[in-house]
């Protein structure tokens, strides 16, 4: 099977050469899903900006990252900025991260298009409201007109998965896409994710702390604990059957939650 993306031995080290993370080999491959989990400052966000190649300055990199065989150290800066957006995408958290205030929807969409492709305007507006149909947001000319302040919480997740899938990416980066939503729209969000991402053969790095959410999407984990991936392999072993006994403490409580859920 293709792979997209290999990290070899991947740290991140502060200034007095702290190591935030600690030594992370992982493959992504082409139609399928690895989860990244771990508690908050386990360095899943370090890793994923490694991989972007935008680190926050005064931190450095080491090992290696392959992006389609290509080390990633030898990238120039144009081409760094070719991959993201066109090969690599990104969904965060907060739609605000990505998506300007000031500018309606269309035409954050036709120009992210018109700057990666050949495309008249018309055009580039014909496919950005193609996208917006295929992220299932109801009225999408309507949409195409809209600000994101007047879209809700979950419509702007849906625009934002439309502005990262819109150039047709081989990786698709989701870091903690869903953790903001309620949870019927982050059940929808999800399901539209395993649809359009299977559906492209695209792969997908999920970052997320959500166990639920892992095991429903992932073929692949990997438990990070203190810059450290602890375990790692097929989802439903990781998740199933736990070795680590950090692994074994997030499985019981997600059990947990899930069974009070249950008991409502
Ligand atoms: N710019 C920086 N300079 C120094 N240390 C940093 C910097 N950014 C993050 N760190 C540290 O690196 C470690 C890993 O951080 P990271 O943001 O990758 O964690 P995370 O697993 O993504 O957590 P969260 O889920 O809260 O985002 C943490 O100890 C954090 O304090």
């Amino acid at each position: 099977m293709t792979v997209i993306s290999e990290a070899h031995q991947l740290s991140v080290a502060d200034r007095s050469g702290r190591l935030l993370v600690a030594g992370s080999s992982f493959s992504l491959r082409a139609g399928k899903t690895l989860a990244l989990i771990g508690e908050s400052g386990s360095g899943k966000t370090l890793t994923v900006k490694a991989m972007l190649g935008i680190l926050p300055y005064g931190l450095a990199m080491g090992g290696e990252l392959l992006f389609r065989g290509r080390n990633t150290a030898m990238l120039s800066k144009q081409e760094w900025r070719q991959v993201r957006g066109r090969q690599i995408s990104i969904i965060f958290q907060h739609p605000e991260q990505a998506l300007h205030p000031a500018i309606p929807v269309g035409r954050q969409l036709g120009d992210l298009l018109r700057s990666h492709l050949p495309l008249t305007r018309l055009e580039a507006e014909r496919r950005a409201q193609a996208m917006l149909g295929k992220v299932e947001l109801k009225a999408p000319a309507l949409v195409m007109k809209q600000y994101p302040s007047e879209l809700s919480g979950g419509m702007n997740q849906r625009v934002m998965i439309a502005m990262a899938l819109i150039l047709e990416p081989q990786l698709l980066i989701a870091d903690e896409a869903t953790s903001a939503l309620d949870m019927i729209t982050q059940a929808q969000i999800v399901d539209l994710l395993r649809e359009l991402t299977r559906e492209a053969g695209m792969s997908m790095l999920l970052v997320t702390h959500d166990l639920l959410v892992a095991g429903y999407l992932a073929d692949e984990a990997a438990v990070m604990q203190q810059g450290l991936i602890i375990e790692q392999g097929p989802a439903s072993q990781i998740l199933g059957s736990p070795q680590h006994a950090y692994t074994q403490q997030l499985v019981e409580a997600a059990k947990r939650s899930h069974l009070a859920v249950r008991s409502m």
